[in-house]
């Protein structure tokens, strides 16, 4: 038996969907079909139609497939809360017993996951990796995408976190083609690729090595190889090697970027922009950075101009994190 349709031309398709959408007569049990130029779509009461709403169009049957109705978690288990990192799903629960119903619950589901881990410690010492339990599958390793490039990595051998996504974009859109860029502290380099696509030359540090073949791969995976120089090592050894050169530096390692201003101040060209990156007290999240950058510049003797102060992100009750942009001047 055919299923009732509202039969219109393809171009008012959209249009009319909506209409539909909005009168709660839209048939999700059935698919949509297109033939001739005609768009049918299916509807759940043909009396609901609102003829005066719509462009000329024919109430009809007509043969259209049936829908997959797909399970999510929240079908399965109350309060399901969980992000994604390319194929894999990521759970933060204290309780064992919780972190398994939930683990169980996504495994069940339809969403696409090669494994369920659970945050088993804090980010922890110099490389900012954490321990995981890995409650569904095997891997910790997958492919990220992020606006537009894939990252390749392995959340057991080197921080990542998909929660910065928005602010690296916005960093990354300031990026003029042939400047040179130097990422301090540059992880599997969510930073250095995307800059190095818009043409930047980057020399992107990260003391972990594992970090570093990771974001050699990703270069080379996102066509950006020959802009990008990696280097192994503490960015603090690595100074003297590139004193004067950058037009921009980014410093995400919260928490203790103010150990390395001498180093970006050394690497620092005579015009230069610092994304520096804090986790501070939001009583005076901007203050601490702002006070560390300007003694360490004003001895390096540039002129300093805070051009953004951004809220990145809560991090813990009452700690932000942040970025200042500011402009460095010799
Ligand atoms: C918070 S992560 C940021 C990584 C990357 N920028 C991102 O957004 O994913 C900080 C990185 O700094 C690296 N790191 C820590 N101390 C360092 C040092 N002295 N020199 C260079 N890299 C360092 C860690 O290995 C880690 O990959």
């Amino acid at each position: 038996m055919g299923v009732p349709c509202v039969r219109v031309d393809r171009t008012d398709g959209e249009r009319t969907r909506q209409v539909l959408a909005e009168h709660d007569c839209l048939d999700h049990d059935h698919e949509i079909s297109v033939e001739d130029g005609q768009i049918a779509i299916p509807v759940t009461d043909t009396e609901a139609v609102p003829a005066d709403a719509l462009p000329a169009f024919e109430l009809t049957t007509a043969d259209l497939d049936g829908r997959e109705t797909q399970t999510m978690p929240a079908d399965l288990i109350e309060d399901a809360s969980y992000g994604r990192l390319g194929e894999l799903v990521v759970i933060d629960e204290d309780d064992p017993e919780r972190a398994r119903e939930l683990a169980d619950a996504i495994d069940r589901s339809d969403l696409p996951a090669e494994s369920v881990l659970n945050r088993a410690s804090k980010i922890q010492g110099s490389d900012r990796v954490r321990e995981w339990d890995v409650l569904v599958g095997e891997t910790t390793a997958t492919v990220h995408r992020e606006h537009g490039h894939s990252f390749a990595l392995d959340v057991d051998e080197v921080f990542f976190t998909p929660r910065l996504a928005t602010e690296r974009h916005r960093v990354v859109e300031q990026v003029e083609a042939g400047e040179c860029v130097i990422d301090m502290f540059a992880g599997v380099g969510p930073y250095a690729v995307p800059m190095a696509a818009r043409g930047a030359e980057v020399i992107a540090v990260d003391l972990n090595e594992r970090a570093i073949d990771f974001l050699e791969g990703n270069a080379e995976r996102n066509g950006v190889s020959d802009r990008i120089t990696a280097i192994a090592g503490d960015v603090r050894d690595v100074a003297p090697e590139y004193a004067d050169r950058a037009d921009r530096l980014v410093m995400n390692l919260p928490h203790s970027a103010d150990e390395f201003l001498d180093a970006a101040m050394t690497m620092a060209g005579d015009e230069c922009v610092l994304h520096y990156y804090d986790i501070q007290h939001e009583d005076d999240a901007f203050g601490p950075g702002e006070r560390a950058i300007r003694e360490a510049a004003e001895a390096a003797g540039y002129d300093v101009s805070v051009e953004d102060r951004r809220e990145v992100r809560s991090y813990a009750p009452h700690e932000l994190n942040v970025c200042l942009d500011v402009r460095l001047r010799a």
